[in-house]
């Protein structure tokens, strides 16, 4: 069933365990995620940064909105887990007004790269505007390196405990994103990863709700390998180790942001599958493989962050 990602993250807080939120471009990676998440009776989010509403929507905010809310609400709906459907670093006001009003679950006003007063007041307006259609909103302090999409950045800004609180209290968001440490896309850290345990301790005690961690993709050796046994050129790609990313869901992570590992995943069985049937000409069988790896990544990091069986 779809739901408001609040009340998937209400309850994760409650009971100390985390769920991922998994990004998507298209109906391969749907359709995987969400048989991963039957199969392991575990509730999921959804997620889409504003760049895949643009190449779902073909340039058009609304249509691209509307597209991932009737795809994920029509194959939710027949499924007994719960189901968000999140924005994912929303900070064009035109894509956030298109994911409120398509009916998106819940969405992300990323204005962390302005000054804290500029980011709280920006934060204010969308928690008042999502909040009156029933729409719950994530922010973010600090900022992440690395690219995603529209959203890079040069270096860590590792966020302030003491003004988590503050803007937690002044802006009413339903989850925050504090920057520890990590960041986005497969090279992650030069050298080995550090994230700053004590500070995600102090957010937690601080501002006592959900928290999100991203940049959380760990980028498994073995999609690595296959896909570069197949002809990719992933050199020196790095992640979050799962036992560090288990540390911060103890420390009070509950929304954990999936995208490198399902795209290397993807990325290993597509070229693998290509390269084996060379005169299969049918996507439903040559994307099967792709899907397949994708799912298996889907279910493992349902089991280790504790959302299995927590549907
Ligand atoms: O933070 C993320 C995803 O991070 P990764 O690149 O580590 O999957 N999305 O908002
Ligand atoms: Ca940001
Ligand atoms: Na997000
Ligand atoms: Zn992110």
């Amino acid at each position: 069933m779809y739901v408001n990602t609040k009340d998937i993250l209400e309850k994760a807080s409650k009971e100390f365990y985390a769920v991922p939120a998994f990004n998507i471009n298209n109906l391969e990676f749907l359709i995987a995620i969400l048989e991963g998440a039957v199969e392991k009776n575990a509730p999921v989010i959804i997620e889409t940064s504003e760049g895949a509403i643009k190449y779902a929507g073909n340039g058009d905010p609304i249509r691209g909105a509307k597209f991932f809310v009737n795809l994920v609400k029509g194959y939710a709906d027949t499924l007994n887990i719960p189901v968000a459907l999140h924005l994912d670093h929303g900070k064009n006001i035109e894509y956030i007004a298109a994911a409120i009003k398509a009916g998106y679950s819940s969405v992300m006003i990323d204005a962390s790269h302005e000054p804290f007063e500029e980011n709280l007041k920006i934060t204010k307006e969308v928690v008042k505007w999502a909040h009156a259609a029933g729409v719950s909103v994530e922010a973010e302090l600090g900022q992440l390196a690395g690219i995603e999409d529209n959203v890079s950045a040069e270096e860590n800004v590792l966020v302030d405990p003491e003004q988590a609180k503050i803007f937690v209290e002044e802006t009413g968001v339903d989850f925050l994103a504090p920057a520890i440490g990590t960041s986005h896309g497969a090279f992650k850290f030069k050298g080995e990863a550090k994230l700053d345990f004590e500070r995600l301790e102090k957010v937690k005690k601080l501002t006592n709700i959900p928290l999100v961690l991203h940049g959380a993709s760990s980028v498994p050796v073995k999609y690595v390998e296959l896909a570069e046994k197949y002809g990719a050129d992933l050199g020196g790609a790095k992640g979050v180790p799962a036992e560090e990313i288990k540390k911060c869901v103890k420390l009070g992570i509950n929304k954990v942001n999936t995208d490198t590992d399902l795209r290397i995943a993807f990325l290993a069985g597509l070229r693998k599958n290509l390269t084996e049937n060379v005169k299969e000409f049918d996507p439903r069988k040559y994307f099967k493989e792709g899907m397949q790896f994708v799912k298996d990544v889907v279910m493992d990091r349902l089991e280790f962050l504790g959302a299995a069986g927590k549907a």
